[in-house]
């Protein structure tokens, strides 16, 4: 058996199990006895001919298994018997970092199962996998067992109960987002990218813009101001009249150099697709510490995006899901240049989607997400707000351009010296 599915089963009665119904994550444990407890929500509504199994990723190599998570949806999707209902799942030790485990979770007909189990079994074969079925143990639906029947049944547990748990304080993908959805270092980004070189050619370019190490710069003589917010909140519109106006340098991040590599790298899962964003802000960073020697700086976007989005996309549900304020996820990099000020430009849903309407370029997917997904744009948002740092303030871009501009330059020059 695979070292790391041997350790993740070392503790695995004390794991909690998670199933996202809806954006709303349902959380069920492990009993060894029943206490007479009701079915978690999750198999409330099952009847007894139904059959659950849960498959979770658990190679001990974090690029591969990144890869395979999305790769092994698209497979079950396509190749699961019609009716299968199939949603996301993931499992942790409560409190232990590091311990939070993607998968899936199917629901079928009984019937179904020798068909499932074997399209398992193939896939473990590709990549190691957790899989566990779930099965009615009583008449009523009411009491359910947990069976982990691979990798190897011999050297697994045995059968358990599954209960509602608690809820955590908040999404449990907490446990494990530092260096893998946000990053906390240089170093820890570019590792990343120097392990995937062998599954993906490019990466190697973009490892080619990087510094080859983060020389201590000194701090930029003029205020460096960092504009924020989600698409269409009026970021170009106001970065490059504030450029106009202030006799600025005007910087984006990503930095122009990776342009060429964006698109790729938007397609690949959260743990490549992070690092990129976190690599192109320590370009941005260097650029900035040497153009704001010269002149006042002004950046679109900056680490507050990269953060942000991150963290929203890791969790689900409302935003009581998200770390709580004061975590150590929403820190500032400690080798990550701080700007003088962070502008966040907020607006309210209709007026963004009538802008983006109006402007009617094609939108990515996590734009599209943010359109569709109420409770993604307030994570998002709300996660902006949490990161700590630099000095943020909030700046609501309503009002016309120049009046939004206006307001803008009174806020730089009352913080920052100009
Ligand atoms: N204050 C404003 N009032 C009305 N419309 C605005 C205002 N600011 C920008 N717009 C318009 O809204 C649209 C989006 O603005 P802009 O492209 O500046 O947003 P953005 O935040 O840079 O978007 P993205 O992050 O997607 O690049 C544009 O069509 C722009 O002309
Ligand atoms: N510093 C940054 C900048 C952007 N992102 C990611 O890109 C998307 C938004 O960028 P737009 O150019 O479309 O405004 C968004 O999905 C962010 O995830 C980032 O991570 N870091």
């Amino acid at each position: 058996m695979a070292k790391h599915a041997k350790s993740l089963l070392s503790r695995w009665s004390s794991r909690v199990f998670l199933v996202e119904v809806d954006e709303k994550p349902l959380y069920f444990r492990l009993q060894e006895r029943h206490g007479g407890e009701r079915a978690p929500r999750v198999f409330g509504r099952l009847r007894e001919a139904d059959r659950c199994y849960s498959v979770l990723v658990c190679s001990g190599d974090r690029i591969k298994g990144a890869k395979f998570y999305p790769e092994l949806r698209n497979k079950l999707a396509r190749d699961l018997p019609p009716g299968c209902d199939l949603t996301t799942m993931g499992s942790f030790l409560p409190r232990v970092r590091d311990s939070f485990i993607r998968g899936y979770f199917l629901k079928s007909s009984v019937e179904y199962s020798p068909h499932i189990e074997r399209l398992l079994r193939d896939l473990g074969r590709r990549e190691p996998l957790l899989v566990c079925s779930y099965t009615a143990a009583d008449g009523g639906g009411q009491l359910w067992t947990q069976r982990l029947w691979s990798p190897s049944q011999d050297e697994t547990p045995s059968d358990y109960f599954v209960v509602s748990s608690d809820e955590p304080e908040c999404h449990p993908s907490a446990l494990s987002m530092i260096n893998n959805d946000v990053f906390h270092s240089f170093e820890e980004a570019r590792d990343v990218f120097r392990k995937c070189g062998g599954i993906i050619p490019e990466a190697a370019s973009v490892l080619e813009m990087l510094p080859g190490s983060l020389e201590v710069c000194q701090k930029p003589k003029f205020p460096v101001i960092v504009i924020e917010g989600l698409d269409a909140t009026g970021k170009t519109t106001l970065t490059e009249s504030l450029r106009d106006s202030l006799g600025a340098t005007l910087l984006r991040s990503p930095p122009e150099c990776l342009s060429p590599w964006r698109a790729l790298f938007d397609q690949e899962p959260p743990l490549i697709r992070r690092a990129f964003y976190a690599l192109g802000n320590y370009i941005t960073a260097q650029q900035i510490a040497q153009e704001g020697m010269k002149t006042p700086v002004i950046v679109d976007r900056f680490w507050h995006s990269t953060a942000a989005y991150a963290i929203a996309t890791a969790t689900s549900g409302p935003v009581s899901s998200l770390p709580q304020g004061g975590s150590e996820v929403y820190g500032w990099p400690s080798d990550l240049l701080q700007p003088s000020l962070v502008l966040l430009l907020t607006l309210d849903a209709e007026e963004r989607k009538r802008r983006l309407k109006d402007r009617g370029l094609e939108k990515t997917d996590e734009e599209q997400q943010l359109d569709r997904n109420q409770l993604f744009r307030l994570r998002v948002e709300e996660a902006y707000r949490r990161i700590s740092g630099p000095p943020c303030v909030t700046v609501d871009a309503s009002p016309s351009a120049d009046k939004v501009l206006q307001e803008t330059l009174l806020l730089i020059r009352s913080n920052c010296h100009l």
